[in-house]
């Protein structure tokens, strides 16, 4: 039988892409025979439209717990949308009381690993954990300098957070003198920054800050000392400095034994922004973000005996609203603290939509909600595109208030609406499964309607007096409470919700109240960052109390 020659497109030079996606021949194609010594290797044909797909590799060691290494590493960079490949350095028996055992990989075999991924997929971002020999350290200075790559972390692990040695001291030299000039950023913890510096006793903010100065001169872009085992810390508070400036980056430190992994987490995390596009401060503060969310959403989760349990980096996923396949990308968890705009506060400050977004989500904001009820309708939109790039850049929902043709226009993530606006189950319609949308209610039977209707979440208020919402009978904490345990969605709390009460709203404990909405509270402020920083604090610390 005459051999069919695969079309000539297959014959094409592979050219490796992030995101090649393969087609193969029809099925008229003759059956697969083996091919003769001189046959061609198949080449596989790009797509015509290759989806971009950040690529982290992370070189790093196998933590058996999973709760650490490149574990770690490959759960957080998928959590962030990331590609993560691994080049393993060491195998270590490892669980949540330790490092019971290291076996470290052969230098040789390190670099053979590198030349695999590196030759053959095209890296944006190397991550570095676990490095247990010198040799293993110049292997990968070599390959890197072989197969250049848009950025290089280095999270320099010495000493796990059990107090294990990960890599002994003579590795010490390499990193400092061959690695770190190498590096974007360089993020070792109080332990690590201390070896590094000879032992030099840190225990506070500003030996942390003279640590990061003095690691800055081993050559890094950028320096994050972690501060996640600093003593009597009410917040977990790292210091970022980049040669110039000194960013201390503060976060509740949530009380938990699930913290292994912390560090190489962070880093991934890092990583996995870089690829996406971040600059280096806006990825570390998104990377850090995202570690308090995930050990939040996992502080009371148990998984072994030690002192150090892992933590869950895909708590997202447990939302009980994520259907696989329905592409709804809302997550309740979304609708802990919920900035809604007001073009009358704007107004009063001097500030544009577009900053008061931008410093809501500084901030610590987790959903967005334009209510622009003065605005007019070209003014709006314009704003509702700008506001929905600076939200996604942060992956932060938005959603329009009632407007559900500005929110189509500008692709924002969907729409919020009352009870004498378009009914949800009409929004729906026009905007399809993949979006949110939500629906102010005051009671249990608006709730089973919003919940009929097809919605994501309930807005029940006004919980307090309010002057936001003319003609808004309050509902107080038993109006709340009725509704709460009537409604089958998830319920976010609003009216007349600030610094003083949003505690006492969320200390109900009431179940799927998932947060509050706050309007004066942030933008009839001088600094809405500060305003949101401060009420993000006291909503985590209320919940870490109910
Ligand atoms: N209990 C906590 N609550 C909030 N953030 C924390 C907590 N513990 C650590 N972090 C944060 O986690 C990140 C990693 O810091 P950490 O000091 O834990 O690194 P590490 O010791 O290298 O971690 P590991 O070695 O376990 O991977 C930092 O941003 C730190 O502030
Ligand atoms: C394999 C491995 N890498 C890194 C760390 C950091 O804690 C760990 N504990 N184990
Ligand atoms: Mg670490």
């Amino acid at each position: 039988m005459a051999s069919v020659q695969p079309p000539p497109a297959l014959l094409a030079p592979h050219r490796p892409s992030t995101a090649a996606a393969l087609r193969f021949p029809s099925p008229t194609v003759s059956p697969r025979v083996s091919p003769s010594p001189a046959a061609r290797p198949r080449r596989l044909a790009v797509a015509a439209r290759a989806m971009p797909w950040p690529h982290v590799l992370t070189v790093a060691g196998s933590d058996s717990g999973a709760g650490a290494g490149i574990q770690a590493d490959i759960k957080a960079c998928a959590a962030l949308g990331a590609y993560c490949s691994s080049v393993i350095t060491a195998v270590t028996a490892q669980n949540t009381v330790g490092v019971q055992g290291v076996h470290a990989v052969p230098e040789e075999f390190v670099g053979e690993q590198l030349r695999s991924v590196l030759s053959d997929m095209s890296v944006d971002v190397v991550k570095t954990g676990m490095l247990p020999s010198a040799g293993i350290v110049k292997v990968l200075c070599e390959s890197l300098r072989k197969f250049p790559v848009k950025a290089l972390v280095v999270d320099p692990v010495m000493v796990s957070t059990s107090g294990d040695t990960l890599s002994g001291p003579s590795t010490l030299t390499t990193y400092r003198d061959e690695l770190f000039p190498m590096a974007d950023i360089v993020t070792p913890n109080i332990k690590e920054a201390s070896k590094l510096l000879g032992d030099v006793s840190l225990l506070t903010i500003s030996d942390m800050r003279s640590a990061a100065e003095s690691i800055y001169k081993l050559g890094p872009k950028n320096v994050l000392v972690k501060g996640g085992d600093m003593p009597d810390s009410t917040d977990a508070i790292d210091v970022f400095f980049d040669g110039k400036e000194f960013i201390e980056l503060r976060g509740l430190r949530i009380k938990t034994r699930n913290t292994h992994g912390t560090g190489c987490t962070l880093a991934s995390c890092i990583a996995a922004e870089l690829a996406k596009g971040a600059t280096m401060l806006r990825a570390v503060e998104a990377a850090k973000k995202f570690v308090e969310s995930a050990l939040y959403h996992s502080k009371d989760l148990v998984i072994g005996n030690g002192p150090q349990g892992p933590f869950d980096h895909l708590f997202s996923l447990k939302s009980p609203l994520y259907k696989m396949g329905s592409l709804h990308k809302f997550n309740p968890d979304d609708l802990f603290l919920y900035a809604v705009t007001d073009s009358g506060m704007n107004k009063k400050w001097g500030r544009s939509i577009e900053d008061a977004v931008k410093a809501a989500i500084e901030g610590g904001a987790t959903i967005v909600q334009l209510r622009e009820k003065d605005t007019e309708t070209r003014e709006f939109l314009e704003a509702a595109k700008a506001c929905v790039e600076i939200c996604r850049s942060s992956g932060v929902p938005l959603l329009i208030n009632d407007r559900v043709d500005v929110a189509l226009a500008s692709n924002a993530d969907g729409v919020h609406v009352g009870q004498s606006d378009m009914p949800a189950w009409e929004v729906r319609e026009l905007l399809g499964p993949g979006k949110i949308i939500g629906v102010s209610c005051k009671t249990p039977a608006q709730a089973e309607q919003a919940w009929k209707d097809g919605a994501d979440y309930i807005g029940c208020g006004g919980v307090f007096p309010t002057t936001t919402k003319a003609n808004n009978p309050t509902l107080g904490f038993e109006g709340l409470r009725t509704v709460c345990l009537a409604s089958k969605l998830p319920v976010v709390a609003i009216g007349g919700i600030n610094a003083g009460n949003a505690g006492s709203v969320m200390e109900l404990g009431l179940p799927n109240l998932k947060g509050v909405a706050v309007v004066s509270a942030l933008f009839n402020q001088e600094c809405v960052a500060t305003e949101t920083r401060s009420l993000r604090s006291i909503l985590m610390n209320a919940c870490c109390r109910s």
